[in-house]
């Protein structure tokens, strides 16, 4: 029998109580802040009084203090009226799920011999609004993570739009890495990030980290392996409306954080000029004069000088990816004395992706050759019946951030 009830999502979220008549102006300044899910009102009764309306705010407003709004909007709506900020509980339930165009099964090897069935039921009873059913075919081995699909009933076509809190996200499920069930996570550590913070997205996929992030008016320098990841990461950029604060780079991340970290030796043609750098969707140079103004003052300290947040999201091998033997660091520059770094109020926490193990924390200390204080760690979502996986975080200990050997010197250019 099907519970129905397994498909419940709850969402704490927060509301704010307006009065009725200033509702449309209200929704106008809180564009982009309020909850922005299809055949979901954003205005809606409130239980208390016939006076005023709830404004539902989106899931990206974690805190009831509201910073995740910037102050110039709610300076906006409080000289129209007093902020009242009330919880707000809201339930999707089986009704509410439609599926995209795309059906994507995990058939297990029992029912292996029978998926051509399978899949043309789905497909003739849904068609036309499903057009592709694929089966996942074993495990993920390539070093884009990116998994097999067999096609098992109508057209070849794995390019498909998702929307995650708000943000809408292109891709092509046979060529990049996307995973529906990080959203949260996704969303947990983007709202540790403040306006004007800096941050390395190293491994960033599409972007379902760097576009929150740029979203809400971080500057992130955000880097993948994968060409077509980052072909989907500018798209992106350019969907949402973000491509004035994201720079991409398409290399190894260990090339990418040494490129990022390094002093440049020959300014001014070489240095890390914003205005030819804003990203376009065919990875062109923005040369917009607006763009072109807002990427300049966006992007006006340098990677070398300041990073706020590291973001790395490959669990099997971030590590890897850490400590003073590798390329990782120099962090700060050695050639920068530590007191003319200027360190954000969040310090430079390094976000380490995820994992099942709990030694991570002493393999993280032994390829730092430091340790670290107050880790924090972070259950995202069991995987399997005995396996979990984490995110680990913590401040980058300062001794692990001087390295002997200075000879890292470079021209910048993003998109390398
Ligand atoms: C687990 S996925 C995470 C993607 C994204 N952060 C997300 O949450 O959807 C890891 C990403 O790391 C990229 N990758 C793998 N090895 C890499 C390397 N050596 N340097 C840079 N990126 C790499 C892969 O292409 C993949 O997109």
């Amino acid at each position: 029998m099907l519970d129905e009830s397994k498909f419940d999502a709850h969402l704490q979220l927060w509301a704010l109580r307006i009065p009725r008549e200033l509702c449309k102006v209200a929704t106008k300044i809180l564009n982009g802040y309020l909850i922005d899910k299809p055949r979901i009102k954003p205005v809606t009764e409130d239980p208390t009084s016939e006076k005023n309306r709830y404004m539902v705010l989106s899931e990206r407003v974690q805190n009831c203090d509201l910073s995740d709004i910037p102050s110039q909007k709610l300076d906006e709506l409080q000289t129209m009226c007093k902020i009242e900020v009330v919880p707000y509980s809201l339930t999707l339930g089986y009704s509410y799920w439609t599926a995209g165009h795309i059906a994507h099964l995990n058939i297990g090897d029992e029912l292996l011999p029978y998926k051509d069935v399978i899949a043309k039921v789905i497909y003739d009873k849904n068609h036309p609004r499903i057009q592709t059913i694929v089966n996942k075919v074993g495990t993920i081995t390539n070093e884009f993570r990116v998994p097999k699909f067999e096609i098992l009933a109508g057209k070849n076509d794995m390019v498909t739009e998702v929307k995650q809190y708000g943000a809408t996200f292109k891709l092509d499920y046979s060529l990049v890495y996307w995973n529906s069930r990080l959203e949260h996570e996704h969303l947990r550590l983007v709202s540790q990030f403040k306006a004007g913070e800096t941050i390395c997205d190293m491994f960033a996929g599409i972007g379902p980290f760097t576009i929150p992030a740029a979203q809400k008016g971080c500057l992130v320098y955000s880097n993948d392996l994968n060409p077509d990841s980052v072909r989907y990461l500018k798209v992106n950029a350019e969907i949402n409306k973000v491509n004035d604060h994201i720079r991409a780079y398409n290399m190894d991340a260990r090339k990418f954080i040494s490129v990022l970290m390094a002093v440049p030796t020959c300014p001014p043609n070489g240095m890390l000029k914003s205005e030819d750098q804003n990203l376009t969707a065919d990875g062109k140079a923005n040369r917009g004069t607006n763009k072109r103004m807002r990427g300049s003052a966006v992007f006006n300290t340098q990677p070398w000088e300041h990073v706020d947040h590291v973001i790395m999201n490959l669990p099997a091998s971030a590590l890897k990816f850490l400590g003073k033997c590798d390329t990782f660091l120099p962090f700060p520059n050695p050639k920068m004395p530590l007191e003319a770094l200027s360190i954000g109020n969040t310090g430079r926490a390094l976000y380490l992706g995820f994992t099942a193990t709990a030694s991570y924390g002493r393999e993280a200390e032994s390829a730092l050759s430091s340790s670290i204080q107050d880790p924090i760690f972070h259950k995202v979502r069991d995987v399997a019946p005995n396996k979990a996986m984490f995110c680990f975080s913590f401040r980058l200990p300062e001794e692990a951030c001087l390295k002997e050997d200075s000879t890292n010197t470079i021209c910048h250019s993003a998109d390398g």
